[in-house]
């Protein structure tokens, strides 16, 4: 049985079935505007973290129908006219995609990309687009929030084995280290993220020796730069720790002691543990020795273990990462915006009973108001792409649905956050590596206030419509 991806088949079948109808109708030439945004913050937090755009040009660049491809859709499919199978066998993906860099900060309602596309071009990518950015901003933003608690300490993702399948693993561990992971357990990532994958080691290796010692030191031999030895495997402080110790001097005495060494806990109650651990470390002259722990952790747990005084200094965190545990599913979602038909602009908005569901309608981009005096971000505001804010006069902005709170800006300056990507489907940015992507995060997290970043209860970051973006959008729920 043949059984391999075929990633433009990685879509739901209404994407092919509406392509039909666009084909047919002659409605394929027209040019549409789709944003893509988050309704809400996840974790109940106060932002969001940009990911997955490279993987997104990936598809949008590699897109294409083969014969094969074809063929099984005219054989399951009867309702699909020769004339759309015979597009599908030259399609390319021709249009524009503007989007936010990875690893910048993202509050809801902005458009996180935006496709200006021929019409069935712009609907076909829907569903591969939104997968790709719900899961790897979903991701980024949970180890942002755990590297954030671990306030400096390195943070390991150790997640692959309860990821969602390899590819969940996969993109998930870049994922992690643009939210600001030192580093990942996870050998296929080497290949995308130039990262070298780091690890310790697991209860069944010490337990195939006949002595935790022997474990220990048989392992010295065969891996003389990386030394962090697990210790909880029959008694962390009367066994592991002691062992440790014993290795530690015995590989001092002979001048082979690595750099990075250490201990890993990974059960028990881990701030006790680790202080003991310290204590006893430190009475050998190991002051250095990296006290790492495992264990089920979470932004929530690393602050609280801080709070109670823990010694650990390097996290390792596998499951409520690489799962984003708290909050499965981040809920982006791809929307119509504007119809370009004969000349003629359509501007499109999706009406909803909720105020905040109705989306914001026209050719948009987003700009982030920065406080002259401190750096800071203000707020945000979304404008049509032909707008700009005067940044020499004070600049009022009002809440888009409770429009009586109002702000005065003074004193600041403006950014565009959405950047050319692909021009008549064309890559005309230079995609930064995960490293670099990871520094643009630190510098975007110091823009922020704490009240926007803080875990409980954040501030409300404010993302405000301008005058006539709010007028357009105004206008046609009146005309309804
Ligand atoms: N000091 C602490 N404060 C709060 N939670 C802690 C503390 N120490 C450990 N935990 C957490 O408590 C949970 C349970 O830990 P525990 O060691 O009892 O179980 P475990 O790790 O599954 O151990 P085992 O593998 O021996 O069953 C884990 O999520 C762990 O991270
Ligand atoms: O707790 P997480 O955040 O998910 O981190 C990953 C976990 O995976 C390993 O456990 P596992 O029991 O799978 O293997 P082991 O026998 O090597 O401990 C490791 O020891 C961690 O506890
Ligand atoms: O290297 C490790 O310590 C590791 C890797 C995967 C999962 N848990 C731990």
């Amino acid at each position: 049985m043949k059984c391999y991806r075929h990633k433009q088949l990685a879509t739901d079948y209404y994407q092919i079935s509406m392509s039909n109808v666009y084909i047919n109708e002659g409605k394929d030439k027209d040019i549409a505007v789709f944003d893509m945004f988050v309704r809400n913050n996840p974790f109940n937090g106060g932002y969001i973290v940009c990911a997955g755009l490279e993987q997104v040009v990936q598809y949008l660049m590699d897109l294409k129908f083969e014969e094969e491809d074809i063929e099984m859709l005219r054989e399951n499919h009867p309702e699909l006219t020769e004339v759309f199978l015979d597009y599908l066998r030259d399609f390319r993906f021709t249009g524009e995609l503007c989007a936010i860099p990875e690893g910048t900060i993202l509050f809801p309602h902005e458009p996180i990309l935006r496709v200006k596309a021929p019409l069935l071009q712009a609907q076909i990518v829907e569903t591969a687009l939104l997968s790709i950015i719900n899961h790897q901003t979903l991701i980024a933003t949970k180890a942002a929030r755990i590297v954030q608690a671990a306030e400096g300490d390195p943070v390991l993702e150790f997640g692959l084995r309860r990821a969602h399948g390899s590819e969940a693993g996969l993109y998930g561990a870049r994922a992690a280290v643009i939210g600001g992971c030192l580093g990942t357990s996870n050998v296929e990532s080497e290949t995308l993220l130039s990262i070298p994958s780091k690890g310790t080691m697991s209860h069944s290796y010490i337990l195939s020796f006949d002595t935790e010692y022997e474990s220990f030191m048989t392992y010295t031999k065969y891996n003389p730069n990386n030394l962090i030895l697990l210790v909880d495997t029959y008694n962390t402080l009367k066994s592991g720790v002691p062992n440790a110790i014993k290795v530690f001097q015995q590989l001092k005495e002979e001048d082979r002691l690595p750099k990075m060494y250490g201990i890993r806990l990974d059960s028990g109650d881990l701030a006790y543990l680790s202080k003991e651990a310290k204590a006893m470390l430190d009475a050998h002259g190991f002051e250095d020795a990296v006290i790492s722990a495992s264990s089920d952790l979470d932004e929530y747990l690393i602050r609280d273990l801080k709070l109670q005084g823990s010694t650990i200094n390097l996290w390792g965190v596998g499951t409520k990462l690489i799962t984003a545990y708290d909050q499965p599913a981040l809920g982006a979602v791809y929307k119509l915006a504007q119809v370009e038909s004969d000349g003629k602009i359509y501007n499109k908005l999706k009406i909803s009973n909720d105020p905040g569901k109705i989306t914001n309608p026209g050719y948009k981009k987003v700009v982030r108001l920065y406080d002259n005096e401190t750096g800071k971000a203000l707020a945000d505001l979304i404008m049509l792409v032909d707008e700009t804010v005067d940044e020499t006069k004070p600049l009022t902005i009002f809440h888009p649905i409770h429009t009586w709170k109002k702000r005065e800006l003074t004193d600041f300056h403006a950014k565009q956050l959405m950047v050319p990507v692909l021009v008549d489907g064309e890559l005309v940015y230079d995609l930064p590596t995960v490293t670099e992507i990871r520094e643009h995060l630190k510098e975007e997290l110091e823009s922020m206030w704490p009240a926007t970043t803080r875990f409980t209860n954040p501030h409300e970051y404010h993302v405000d419509l301008s005058d006539k973006l709010w007028n357009l959008k105004n206008d046609i729920l009146n005309k309804r």
